[in-house]
């Protein structure tokens, strides 16, 4: 998918509150949160905290019941826990109206909805009716939706559930490429397993209460964007990821192993065209 890195204003969540009715208890309240542009955020907290609510806020679905929210980019996407399939649609006529809707042309839509079928597995489905589809091909369909216009925001709860291993790993490179391309990723997933190590902030949701935790440390804050022909070996220094973007292939990389990723790509031929350190939109 091709998309420029570039930077944005954050997702700004100023004394946000939800509850559900006029007298229902709080579920969250007195959120402040900045989610910036190239992060990953995972939301954490026990069953039934409020992180489906949480998501659907910060996507734009529910509105808060106080406070606001500022900076929403006009292409975010959403997974939710559920996808309603009962609707008059095959899984290529859903998705070309889903991109039509999100701004993009026939041509291009359908384009797009080939392509991430065939990402997914699900090439063979684009002729079925989304009704007769089984679980997890309609879990493939409601995750290509939400990639088909590469979303600057791109809010995922539990969307990796009922989907195969390919698919599964596929949805990973698929965020790690959003992020890289300068999007910001929220996702839920039960499993702890899930993009370990890669989130920048962790959101911890408890007692109606968001704390972002922030992770100076973690990976990538050196980003090298660079293009070539020839393979590069499967372990690259720093587990850094290849992610495609408009301007070539993006790699995140921790500071100590961007000088042995540098060379790895120079010894394949490879040209280098940018090398940044920090994250994108972090201010200076
Ligand atoms: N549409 C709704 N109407 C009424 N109450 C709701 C609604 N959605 C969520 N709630 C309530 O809000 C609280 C938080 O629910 P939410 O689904 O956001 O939590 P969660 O942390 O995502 O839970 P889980 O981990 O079980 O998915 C729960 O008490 C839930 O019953």
């Amino acid at each position: 998918m091709t998309t420029s890195v570039r930077e944005r204003e954050p997702v700004r969540l100023a004394g946000v509150g939800r509850r559900y009715g006029a007298r229902g208890p709080w579920v969250l309240r007195g959120v402040d949160l900045h989610l910036a542009a190239g992060r990953l955020v995972r939301a954490t907290g026990a069953n039934g905290t409020g992180k489906s609510t949480l998501l659907r806020l910060v996507a734009g679905v529910d509105a808060p019941a106080e406070g606001r929210i500022t900076g929403r980019p006009a292409r975010t996407a959403y997974v939710p826990e559920r996808f309603p399939p009962a609707l008059p649609f095959t899984a290529l006529g859903y998705l070309v109206h889903l991109g039509r809707l999100q701004g993009l042309g026939r041509a291009a839509a359908r384009a797009r909805a080939g392509e991430w079928l065939e990402r997914f597995g699900a090439g063979a489905y684009a002729g079925t009716a989304l009704a007769g589809l089984s679980k997890g091909s309609a879990q493939k369909v409601a995750v290509a939706q939400a990639l088909l216009a590469a979303p600057g925001l791109l809010v995922l709860d539990e969307a990796w559930t009922g989907l195969d291993a390919g698919a599964r790993a596929e949805l990973d490179r698929a965020v790690r490429e959003r992020v890289a391309a300068g999007a910001t990723v929220v996702f839920v997933d039960h499993d702890p397993r899930r993009l370990a190590g890669e989130a920048d902030t962790t959101l911890r949701v408890e007692g109606g209460r968001v704390r972002a935790e922030a992770h100076p440390a973690g990976p990538a804050p050196v980003r090298i964007v660079a293009s070539g022909d020839r393979p590069l070996p499967d372990r690259l220094p720093g587990g850094a990821v290849p992610a495609a973007t408009g301007e070539g292939t993006l790699f995140r990389v921790d500071a100590a192993a961007s000088d042995d990723l540098l060379r790895v790509l120079l010894d394949a031929a490879w040209h280098v065209h940018r090398v940044e350190s920090g994250r994108a939109g972090e201010r200076a």
